[in-house]
Formats: structure tokens, sequence, C-alpha cells
């Protein structure tokens, strides 16, 4: 059920700190907007050492995922931390410590198709002075912050032509990017499902996990967890549209500072 309202975690109530108290949390955390702040270029969004420092105490005591629309290579890189769960291109690839790995079966069929479209995208990059093309493994964003006002419209239109010749792929939406996506039943919330499985925390009782995010892709995680009670969404920065998250924390400052309670 999705709720305009979500109530603030350091709010005047303590109803989330009352939800965790005496379980262990399982973060699975987005990267863009949640572990740092949104910047003009994406290659510009490196996350501060006070950061890295918090998910590294983080993971020695819980399960830490980040679950990121970027490639799961550049978020590792990112981050830089060996213990923790990587999940890249919205949950189409994921590894872990220990050996765990998941990639979408489809990969013989969508990397060469994915290549096509990539090349069918650039020229929207040449086209258009501000358009910067975003490939990932499975998934190409185009992002349009940095592009004209006044191109704006023309660029999503050329985009939805590009979406058009493409069946089997279907349209992601975010903060100044849209993406061509395989058009599969698989996105962050059932990574975040399959993560909990495979760490066999999924009917553990004492564990609640707690996801962490600013964005569309994120509305799918915060369900699933929704979804029987099974965790918590925090929204980062809401904006007062609907959403299934729970709570809302300001901005990146203030995960950081859920993060040192949580410790
Ligand atoms: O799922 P996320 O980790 O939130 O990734 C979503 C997208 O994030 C990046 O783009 C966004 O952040 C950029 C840096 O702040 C910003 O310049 C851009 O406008 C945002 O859309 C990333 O580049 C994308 O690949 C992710 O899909």
């Amino acid at each position: 059920m999705t709720k305009s309202n979500p109530k603030p975690v350091f709010g005047d109530q303590n109803d989330f700190f009352e939800e965790v108290k005496g379980r262990k949390t399982a973060l699975f955390l987005d990267y863009d907007g949640t572990l740092t702040p949104i910047v003009s270029r994406p290659e510009d969004a490196q996350i501060s050492q006070e950061m890295k420092d918090l998910l590294a105490q983080l993971a020695e005591k819980y399960t830490v995922a980040v679950i990121t629309g970027r490639d799961m290579d550049d978020v590792k890189k990112l981050v830089g931390l060996n213990n923790l769960v990587y999940a890249g291109s919205h949950g189409f690839r994921i590894s872990g410590p220990d050996g765990l790995y998941k990639e979408h079966e489809k990969t013989s069929v969508l990397l060469p198709e994915l290549n096509i479209i990539e090349k069918e995208l650039m020229e929207l990059q040449k086209k258009y002075k501000g358009v910067q093309i975003d490939r990932k493994r499975y998934a190409i964003g185009v992002h349009y912050r940095n592009a004209k006002d006044e191109e704006i419209d023309d660029i999503l239109a050329d985009f939805e032509e590009v979406l058009a010749k493409n069946p089997g792929y279907k349209k992601g939406t975010g903060k100044k990017i849209v993406e061509i996506k395989p058009d599969l039943d698989w996105h962050k919330g059932k990574a975040v499902l399959w993560i909990l499985q495979e760490l066999g925390l999924a009917a553990d009782d004492s564990v609640i996990p707690v996801y962490i995010g600013d964005d569309d892709t994120d509305e799918d995680a915060f369900e699933a967890l929704e979804t029987d009670g099974i965790g918590i969404g925090i929204m980062v920065e809401h904006s007062g549209n609907s959403t299934h998250a729970s709570y809302t924390l300001k901005d990146v400052d203030e995960v950081a500072t859920l993060f040192k309670k949580l410790l």
C-alpha cells in the first residue's frame, strides 16, 4: 500500500527504532542520492571517507548490500569494500562474500542486443549537447541533467523512438535519467528477496531487513519488503509523491546519522 506521508525516522515518535529494537538489521542501500549526494556528472558521485568508514563498521555487525542502478563493477570500485554484497544494473548482477553470485540467465541474448541499442542511443549523445549515455551491463541510461531545457522534450521523444524499435525492452525512469532495461520480471525488490534467501536471512525472525533509497527504482524494493511485513523501507528526500516506504530521511547526512545510531 502506498502512502503520501511516510514518517520521519528522526521524528517526534521513536517508531522506527521501536520496530528494529532487539533485532539485527540487514541493510540494503541504494548508492546515488543515498550514500552520495546527487551531483551533475555520474562519474563525480564519489562516496565520502566518513560514509565508507561507517559502511565498513556496519558490515562487521550486519549484512550490508548496495543495490544500485549503476553497473555492479562500477559501484564495487566506488565503494571499495570487500565484505559487502553488491547488486548492479537494478539487480541483474549480484555478487558478495563467500562466492555469492547471480547473473541473469539470459546474458547471451541480452548483451548483444544491448550492444546494438547502445549504438542507437549514442546518436542522442552526438545530437544533443549535455546528453550522456551510461552503459551498465544490463541497462543503458540516457542522462539529460546537463542538456538544454528546451531540448529535453526532443531528447525524450528520440529515446521513445529507440525504445519502440526494441521489443523486449522497457523504459525506466529516475533523476534526470531515462533508461532502457530488459522487459523481464526482475528488479531491485526481487534482488533483495533473492539475497535474503541466499544468505539464509529470509526465515530468520531475529533479522529485520531495512532498505534505504531515494528514487523511482527503489519503490520495487520498498514494495517487496512492505509485503507481509518482511522489512522496512526508508525514502531519502521524500518529494511528497506516494511511496511504499514507511519512513523518511532528509538527506545523505541523515543517512549517516542513522548509521551511527545503528552502530
Ligand atoms: O540506483 P542508484 O544507485 O540510485 O542509481 C541510479 C542512477 O544513479 C546515477 O545517476 C544519478 O546520479 C548521478 C550522480 O549524482 C546524477 O548525475 C544523475 O542525474 C542521476 O540520475 C547513475 O549514473 C545511473 O547509472 C543510475 O541508474
